[in-house]
Parts: C-alpha cells; sequence; structure tokens
C-alpha cells in the first residue's frame, strides 16, 4: 500500500511523458524531425496532420515498437528510450492501432484474456498452481469490468467475426484498457465507423478522457479539438503547431495546410 502510495506521488510529480527531439527516417524520408512533446500527469493531448505527416510513426517511437534514430522517450521520468515494449507498458503505457490485431475467430472474452496475459493480472507461477482459482477470479472480474467500460458486456461469449466495426473498435479500446495503463496511445479511434457509432465512441473516449491521460490522433477535427487544450499539428515529420483549440484553428499554417489538403 506504501508503495503504491510512493508511486502514485511519484507519478504525480512527473510529467507522465516526454519526447524529447525526436528524429526517425525511413531510407531517405525523414518520418519524424527533431519532434518534441510533454503531457503532463492529468492531462491529454490530440494530434493532428495530414497523411504521411508521421503521427503512427510517433506513436510507434513512443511505444518502443520502432528505435528511435535520435532523441529520448521519458515515461514518468524514466528514460525508457533503448527500453523494450514490455517495460513501457509496465510504467503504465497502452495503445490502440489503426489496423485491427483482434483475434477474429476467438470471443470477446478470449481476446480480452490474452490482453491480460503477461501484464500482472495473475499470480506469480508458484502460487498460481496452489490457487489457481483465485487467478481466474481476478482475471474474470477484470474482464467483466473491461467489458462493462466499454460497453460489451453482453457480448463476452461473441466471435469477433459476429461483432459489428463498431463493436470490434470497441473491443480494441477494452484491450488496451485490459491492463488498467495510466496512458493510452489512441491511433485514429474513430475510422471507418459508422456516424451513430462515432457518437457512441465520442463519448466512451470524453469520459476516458476524465480518468487516463489520453495521446489521440484523429482526422474528426471538430471532435479532436472538443478533447482537449492541448492540440499539436504534424506536418511532414515537424511540429508545425502547438496550443489550444482557439490557436490551431486561428493558425495560419495549420489552416494553409488544411486548405491545400481540401483543394488537393
Ligand atoms: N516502415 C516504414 N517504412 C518506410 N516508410 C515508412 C514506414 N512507416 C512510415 N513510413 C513513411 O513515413 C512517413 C510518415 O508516415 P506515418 O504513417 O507515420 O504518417 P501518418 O501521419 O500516421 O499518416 P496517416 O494519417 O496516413 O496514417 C510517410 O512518408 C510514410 O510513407
Amino acid at each position: 500500500m506504501i508503495n503504491n502510495e510512493q508511486t502514485t506521488q511519484k507519478k504525480n510529480r512527473k510529467p507522465a511523458l516526454v519526447v524529447k527531439n525526436a528524429s526517425k527516417s525511413f531510407g531517405g524520408v525523414k518520418a519524424i524531425d527533431d519532434v518534441s512533446l510533454t503531457i503532463d500527469s492529468g492531462r491529454s493531448r490530440v494530434m493532428i496532420g495530414p497523411n504521411g505527416a508521421g503521427k503512427s510513426t510517433l506513436f510507434n517511437l513512443i511505444t518502443g515498437e520502432i528505435p528511435l534514430d535520435e532523441g529520448r522517450v521519458f515515461i514518468y521520468g524514466e528514460d525508457v528510450t533503448k527500453k523494450a515494449v514490455q517495460r513501457r507498458s509496465e510504467l503504465g503505457l497502452s495503445r490502440t492501432y489503426q489496423i485491427s490485431n483482434l483475434f477474429h475467430e476467438l470471443t470477446v472474452k478470449e481476446n480480452m484474456y490474452l490482453a491480460l496475459q503477461g501484464k500482472g493480472w495473475e499470480l506469480p507461477n508458484f502460487f498460481s498452481f496452489f490457487i489457481p482459482w483465485f487467478k481466474n477470479e481476478k482475471r474474470t472480474s477484470r474482464v467483466k469490468e473491461v467489458a462493462e467500460s466499454v460497453a460489451l458486456e453482453n457480448k463476452l461469449d461473441t466471435l469477433v467475426s459476429n461483432l459489428s466495426h463498431g463493436e470490434q473498435r470497441q473491443l480494441e479500446l477494452g484491450i488496451a484498457l485490459a491492463p488498467d495503463p495510466d496512458i493510452i496511445l489512441f491511433d485514429e479511434p474513430m475510422a471507418g465507423l459508422s456516424p451513430s457509432e462515432r457518437v457512441f465512441m465520442k463519448k466512451l473516449i470524453k469520459r476516458l478522457a476524465t480518468e487516463k491521460i489520453i495521446l489521440a490522433i484523429e482526422h474528426d477535427m471538430d471532435f479532436a479539438l472538443s478533447l482537449t487544450n492541448d492540440v499539436t499539428v504534424l506536418h511532414q515529420g515537424a511540429t508545425i503547431a502547438d496550443g489550444t483549440p482557439d490557436e490551431i484553428k486561428q493558425n495560419e499554417d495549420v489552416r494553409k495546410i488544411y486548405k491545400i489538403q481540401n483543394t488537393e
């Protein structure tokens, strides 16, 4: 308990996430060019930018799925630049993907169990041998809790292949939430949703933003700008604007980019 309190206090003092002068090239393409950003505990940020701006690459650099060429990443003050994806998730980082990573031939419940595997929702092997029921109880109640939080509690035994597209995205959200992360990176959570599914997802993410630290990539400008007061605009791998939704709407460079995009 004391340890938990100390950890919480330590986390509250540090920025949750810091990216310092990050750069990444793929062959001749500079996908990320000297990008820095900070997300303080208790805040969220939205990242917008045209196609190919480098948003997903920045996510991959933050999670550790690809290595940085230059720069550093810190989670709650710990330098994780050279650390594996696993260490970053132990520190409370989680993400969703643009492309589905669900197991379609498994049920909702089974996908969620898999998401909890190796994420601390089990006892050490020694104990679990003696009291496996405890391990199962703990995970089962977590799966139910997560299913409720993404409104899939009535679909636990449904095969993923039988879910609607919107429900699949809800499940992806649930999988990111399953290990109870502090910081969640959302990669275009609204992509491909119908108008009614979008309304539902917006509500869900807005509620989550009151409980978690969110960094979201979103093309729906109105939603993006309504989610938080902290907005970053990426273009050709670089940060071209950083500010409140009003500042972003007024920013000449941003207006130019989106105007150019719209007339293409
Ligand atoms: N693995 C890779 N190999 C080669 N080039 C890549 C790779 N990943 C990204 N790129 C290039 O890096 C640039 C940034 O891509 P990225 O996917 O990060 O942009 P994005 O802002 O997420 O775009 P979108 O909104 O279309 O998803 C693009 O020019 C892309 O083609």
